[in-house]
């Protein structure tokens, strides 16, 4: 399975510029013969947050459309980032997965809102995760923030996520926390972990880059640096059982013992 994760520079507050060129990126994506396009996160609007009224997808049906017609046109399965989309209940972070036959397969809305930039002031949380199937591989995404938070990627992993990506806006002073939590993740979850960080700064942060693809046993097969790239891997998904057979963790798992809900 190849996956393309395009690594871009969000034009803030721009969200007809940022349509135009994401589709210049799917088709040199899809032209390089990607079975997975993985988008990063906000990518239509940025954190323009105070100017989401104006800017933010009307029941998301722009990007739904958008994200369709390409993944049939295409023949490719697109992981849609995720956008900022307006609601009758306020607005969301939310992440729309299309497969080859420009189906919307799934979608989620990010559950953990960041405050450090000031995420829970405007947006709404989601409630529930999503794994969702394409080309028969059992996978999920979350978004960002949600990185951090163990038990909900271990919730991932326990539906037999075998790829869990996590599309981002991740700011360059905490590098060493993306990388670092996104190989982690990997190890402990036994799964592919593919994260799609955006290039470039906004008015209050520049970003890290560095989108990274990680394998069950945590090594990094692809990199990319701090600049506008498409980052490319094959990955070979027996990978995942190979990784639980030598060191079976999920059989060793002693929930009887685990008390997480406070
Ligand atoms: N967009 C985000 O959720 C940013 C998360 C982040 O920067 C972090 O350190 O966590």
């Amino acid at each position: 399975m190849k996956l393309s994760c395009i690594q871009t520079t969000v034009f803030f507050g721009e969200p007809q510029k940022n349509y135009v060129v994401i589709e210049q990126k799917i088709r040199a994506a899809a032209a390089a013969g990607a079975d997975v396009i993985v988008l990063p996160e906000m990518w239509n609007t940025g954190y323009a947050l105070s100017d989401l009224a104006m800017l933010a997808d009307v029941g998301g049906e722009q990007t739904k459309r958008f994200l369709s017609q390409l993944a049939q046109q295409l023949k490719v399965n697109i992981i849609g980032g995720s956008v900022a989309v307006k609601e009758e209940k306020g607005f969301y972070n939310r992440t729309y997965v299309m497969n080859r036959s420009g189906e919307l397969v799934s979608q989620y809305d990010k559950v953990h809102l960041f405050g450090l930039m000031a995420e829970d002031e405007y947006m709404q949380a989601g409630k529930t995760d999503h794994v969702f199937t394409i080309d028969g591989i059992t996978q999920s995404s979350l978004i960002c923030y949600d990185l951090r938070f163990s038990e909900w990627v271990r919730q991932q992993a326990l539906q037999d996520a075998h790829i869990i990506y996590v599309p981002a806006q991740w700011p360059e002073p905490r590098l060493h926390h993306w990388r670092t939590l996104l190989q982690a993740r990997a190890i402990e979850n036994q799964c592919f972990i593919v994260g799609v960080n955006v290039a470039g700064s906004n008015p209050a942060n520049t970003f890290a880059g560095h989108s990274l693809i990680i394998n069950p046993w945590g090594e990094i097969i692809a990199e990319a640096d701090e600049s506008d790239s498409i980052l490319q891997a094959e990955i070979q998904l027996e990978a995942v059982a190979q990784a639980r057979g030598r060191i079976p963790i999920f059989a060793d798992r002693r929930p009887d013992l685990y008390n997480i809900t406070d």
